[in-house]
């Protein structure tokens, strides 16, 4: 059975009876055939009205009951793997509520003539052509802050993994080896430089956990000015001496035009020898076959990637790391946790509701 449907229907079976009548989301036979779904579907169908609201990925249900006790609400998040449905189940909806897997493009916002607001559940808005929903007046709201704590605790331990470098030994311990000998040469954090390239929200409360296990933080991000309260929180610094003196460099910074491949073969060179790199930002910003020469050559001392160029990574892609040893690949989970997705399903319904009852 079509995860659409049995997604609608369960959750429809959670809202109070007396909500049905007027959010049970409506399907025609067309809508359905595009969507590919059953019709007439599973469970009554009782509205005779489109959806309002359309969210094409997954969304803490808590959240979704709050939209969907205001607003008639498509819950459908594998929508975002089928254009075409998604296309059609906007086709009068005012909201539409996304993770980083819906492409907001202006073939997808062109046709849908209702929209009045996107809410991004994160906060990175590449999937988003914000310039055409400027021009056509539809809000974009993500969910600016709601994942960084996700994102700093991922930081810090991937951080601290990678340096003492003495968490692979499970197998060969159980097995009765005893690799103390090469596992001896891991390296305190405390001490050590973390770089932080890009220091909003997740970049800031990444520096209080660093600084509290005694790293020493700097950072540096050209949209904040040298005026900014923020560099009260870590000194600021420029790109060049921040590769150089850091042992561990992390990403903050969205994609954009400025930040592709950002960290090149040039910018990994800079870094110092056996430093770590992590990145919890974008696919795109670091170039993932220079890193991976780096890491090779011995360059560098670790890696970690929760993002990808291309997402999924496909095996043929993630071949090259498969053998090496001081790398960890994570399928862009660092901003993702039970508490990070309640924040961000919360903040994002808030936004919507306020949106769609006018006060914006
Ligand atoms: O942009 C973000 O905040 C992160 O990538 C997480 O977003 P997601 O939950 O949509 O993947």
């Amino acid at each position: 059975m079509p995860g659409d449907a049995a997604l609608s229907t369960r959750f429809v079976d959670k809202v109070p009876l007396r909500h049905l009548s007027l959010r049970r989301w409506w399907l025609s036979p067309l809508l359905a055939s595009a969507m590919g779904l059953p019709f007439p579907p599973e469970g009554p169908v009782v509205s005779g009205k489109m959806s309002d609201i359309v969210i094409s990925e997954f969304m803490d249900e808590a959240a979704v009951a709050r939209l969907s006790a205001r607003f008639s609400t498509l819950y459908a998040p594998d929508l975002a793997e089928k254009p075409d449905a998604l296309k059609a189940a906007l086709a009068e909806a005012r909201a539409l509520i996304v993770r980083n897997r819906t492409e907001v493009r202006a073939d997808l916002i062109e046709g849908a003539d209702a929209l009045e607001c996107v809410g991004r559940l994160g906060v990175g808005v590449d999937n988003i052509d914000t310039q055409c929903c400027a021009r056509r007046g539809i809000a974009v709201y993500p969910a600016a802050a709601a994942n960084a704590l996700s994102v700093a605790e991922y930081v810090i331990s991937t951080a601290l993994l990678l340096l003492r470098g003495a968490y692979l030994s499970t197998s060969a311990v159980a097995a009765g080896q005893w690799p103390r000998g090469d596992l001896m040469r891991g390296r305190e954090a405390s001490g050590k430089v973390i770089g932080l390239i890009g220091f909003g929200a997740s970049g800031r409360e990444t520096a209080r956990r660093a600084e509290a296990l005694g790293l020493d933080v700097i950072a540096t991000d050209p949209h904040i000015p040298a005026s900014d309260a923020a560099w009260n929180e870590a000194p600021r610094t420029d790109l060049a001496t921040l590769l150089a003196e850091a042992d561990v460099v992390s990403l903050h910074v969205p994609l954009t035009d400025e930040t592709r491949y950002l960290i090149d073969a040039a910018a990994l060179a800079r870094m110092k020898p056996g430093a770590i790199l992590i990145n919890a930002a974008r696919g795109g910003i670091v170039d993932e076959t220079a890193l991976v020469a780096a890491l090779r050559e011995g360059r560098l001392g670790g890696a970690a990637l929760d993002v990808f160029e291309t997402e999924p990574l496909t095996a043929e892609a993630g071949a090259v790391f498969a053998d090496l040893p001081n790398v960890v690949l994570t399928p862009h989970i660092a901003g993702l946790t039970t508490e990070s997705n309640l924040r961000v399903g919360r903040v994002i319904a808030d936004a919507v509701i306020n949106h769609l009852e006018g006060r914006k």
